[in-house]
């Protein structure tokens, strides 16, 4: 897909395509549509990256709790979105033992009771192992510093979805 087929989408088609690089956010694509035309696909993800940093800190938490447990309830229950469960299926989630899928739940719980919302982590971008590890490290962080660590993540997320709809590798940072 190139950047004039980008511009030409009308409004319900451009959320319908873009409505879930942020994780259940259709809103930011919403808004986003509004700044057409878009000079290139890099100017594209600016505009969704430029909204989640205009948030007040209210909103960046906001999109953050839209975000499931990874491997909670919502991926038992069969409720991630088509993304977050290929995401999922990648980093190998989908085939957690028990002891496993225990261990992340409690970690994910403590988190969640710490920061008020919950662990997001870029999981295309390590291997399974990575998910612990990384939350048991980041529970340890100031609240602050914590935030801007998991707005990074969703950023990472939205990068990688944005190419698999563009057809094109992930934009540099
Ligand atoms: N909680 C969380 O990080 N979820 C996400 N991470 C990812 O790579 N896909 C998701 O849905």
């Amino acid at each position: 897909m190139d950047v004039e087929k980008v511009n030409s989408m009308d409004f319900g088609e451009f959320v319908d395509v873009f409505g879930n690089v942020i994780e259940r956010c259709p809103l930011i694509a919403a808004a986003v549509w509004s700044q057409r035309p878009f000079s290139d696909l890099e100017d594209l993800e600016k505009h969704f990256f430029a909204f989640i940093d205009a948030l007040p800190q209210s909103g960046q938490e906001g999109i953050l709790r839209c975000h499931p447990d990874l491997a909670g309830r919502e991926l038992q229950r069969g409720a991630l979105t088509a993304e977050s469960l290929r995401e999922h299926s990648g980093a190998g989630l989908m085939s957690l033992g028990a002891a496993e899928r225990l261990q992340l739940a409690e970690l994910n719980a403590q988190y969640r009771a710490r920061f008020g919302f919950p662990f997001v982590l870029a999981v295309r971008l390590g291997d399974r192992e990575a998910v612990p590890r990384e939350l048991a490290r980041r529970l340890q962080c100031p609240p602050a510093q914590e935030l801007r660590a998991a707005l990074g993540e969703v950023k990472k997320i939205g990068r990688l979805r944005l190419a698999d709809l563009l057809g094109s590798p992930p934009a540099q940072q």
